[in-house]
């Protein structure tokens, strides 16, 4: 049963930053609301932990409307960008928290703390005071205090934005572990695809209040909605092409497109869908190489025409005129 929104609309005075929302998310399901800022992404999550009045529709759990419940009478476990904890508290005293609040006797909360702290990575930090943590840490520690409780539903607002961006990448990736290992259910607010896709079993993608798309991150990733969408997605370049026969073919060449109906399609093109290839079909002049951590990015004029964006290993050498070859992992489907 879990979380259902039905055309859920917020106003701050006139203006819709949240727009007949139709959202459901089941239990143990990780929901990404993704979307560029100021879409509504967290005047939505906040609306779903009650600090936000729906001007029309309704927030309900297993089927009962939300709509009278304060904040603190849902059972949601929140976490905010800047984690929130309380600076007087030590670690324990800030994860135990919730569980003073359910009237848990001090055994209880003790063993419900060091089995939290481990589950985040930080067995025996108890007795640490949160100001001597580092962003990272105390992010962990915001997570276990909300998780504490045993939330229904775990509403995470861009809980790794203001972390640099290495350690980004890996909190990322042990939250989408141990969202799963606790059972989770949650909605998780970022404005980054990569966090969202590393997070979620889905990824609902919301534009000017409006949810646009929501489907698995692969769903999302090969098939999004329209341009605007594959445009937020990575794509930088959109050519135009027809599918037959399982295969799309545009002026790059043809590539399978297994699922996408016979017919007028538009391809999305993201930097890793041309590489570098002494064997490829395509040739083009490079315009700039720009190093990134693992590759290096280029701008490329094809000698068939556009102008596109592409892949080479770090230890390509790279002359102006290059061959390349298409990846058909790096091309969205626009239908
Ligand atoms: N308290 C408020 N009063 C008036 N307008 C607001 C208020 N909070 C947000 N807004 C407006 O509502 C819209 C949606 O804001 P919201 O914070 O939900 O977007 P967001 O997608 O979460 O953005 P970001 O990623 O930048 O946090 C924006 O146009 C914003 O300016």
């Amino acid at each position: 049963m879990g979380l259902r929104l039905k055309d859920l609309t917020v106003h701050y005075g006139s203006v819709a930053a949240v727009s007949d929302v139709e959202m459901s998310i089941e239990d143990g399901e990780v929901v990404a609301l993704l979307g560029p800022s100021g879409c509504g992404k967290s005047t939505l999550l906040r609306a779903v932990a009650g600090l936000e009045r729906a001007s029309s529709g309704t927030v309900s759990w297993d089927g009962a409307d939300l709509a009278g419940v304060p904040v603190h009478r849902r059972g949601f476990g929140l976490v905010f960008q800047d984690g929130q904890l309380f600076p007087h508290r030590d670690v324990a005293g800030n994860v135990a928290f919730g569980l003073r609040m359910h009237g848990v006797d001090r055994k209880h909360q003790a063993e419900r703390v060091a089995e939290l702290l481990e589950l985040v990575g930080l067995p025996g930090y108890g007795a640490r005071r949160t100001t001597e943590l580092s962003g990272g840490e105390q992010q962990r520690v915001a997570l276990a205090r909300a998780l504490a409780p045993r939330p229904k539903l775990l509403l995470l607002d861009e809980p790794l934005s203001a972390l640099d961006r290495a350690l980004r990448e890996q909190l990322a990736m042990d939250l989408a572990v141990l969202l799963r290992r606790a059972g989770a259910t949650a909605l998780v607010v970022t404005h980054d695809h990569d966090e969202a896709f590393t997070l979620a079993d889905r990824v609902a993608l919301m534009r000017k209040g409006k949810l646009v798309q929501t489907g698995t991150p692969a769903e999302v990733w090969r098939r999004p909605a329209d341009a605007e969408v594959a445009a937020f997605l990575g794509c930088t370049v959109i050519v135009d092409g027809v599918v037959a026969d399982g295969r799309a073919t545009s002026s790059l060449g043809s590539v399978p497109a297994p699922g996408v109906v016979d017919g007028p399609v538009r391809l999305g093109l993201r930097a890793s869908a041309l590489r570098t290839d002494p064997a490829g079909q395509l040739t083009g002049e490079v315009l700039q190489r720009v190093h990134r951590s693992d590759h290096v990015r280029l701008l490329v004029r094809l000698d068939t025409g556009p102008e596109v964006e592409a892949t080479a290993p770090v230890t390509a050498a790279l002359t102006s005129h290059t061959r390349f070859t298409l990846d058909p992992d790096g091309i969205a489907f626009i239908t």
